[in-house]
């Protein structure tokens, strides 16, 4: 089965994860990729590969990516989130990446992680880390 990665990004973090995303669009296009409503429309657009859209990100985004997590059906996070701008749904920035480290889920919040991630020849190793058991 394809693993899903997530992609996010805050507004102002949004162009950097769409020239990050076209530059390994090769990579990206093996793996079923999801997205919070605005990111996932650009992103669809502009690599031109089906990117599942959730609800934006203040409208409940990301803790539908949360919920994946919860239900150990994410394999990688990529959040380009904003440390310079405060969010309306900061609590739910803060649970999503809490449920990152909760289930030992791959994240990426800048693209210095993402290239080390995505490169990594460990990443496509279905043993390239601890899954936790979804109870
Ligand atoms: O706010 C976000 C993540 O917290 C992103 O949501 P959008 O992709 O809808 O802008």
């Amino acid at each position: 089965m394809k693993k899903t990665l997530a992609l996010v990004a805050h507004d102002h973090k949004k162009p950097e994860l769409i020239d990050w995303a076209k530059a390994h669009k090769t990579i990206l296009a093996k793996y079923k990729l999801v997205a919070t409503g605005t990111t996932g429309g650009l992103l669809s657009e502009a690599l031109d590969l089906p990117v599942l859209k959730y609800k934006s990100g203040p409208l409940g985004g990301d803790q539908q990516i949360g919920a994946l997590i919860a239900e150990g059906s994410l394999d990688a996070l990529f959040f380009f989130w904003d440390p310079l701008n405060p969010a309306p749904h900061d609590p739910d920035v803060k649970a999503l990446l809490r449920l990152c480290s909760v289930w030992n889920v791959p994240v990426a919040c800048n693209e210095a992680t993402a290239d080390l991630i995505i490169s990594s020849p460990r990443f496509d190793d279905p043993n390239q880390y601890r899954k936790i058991p979804v109870y």
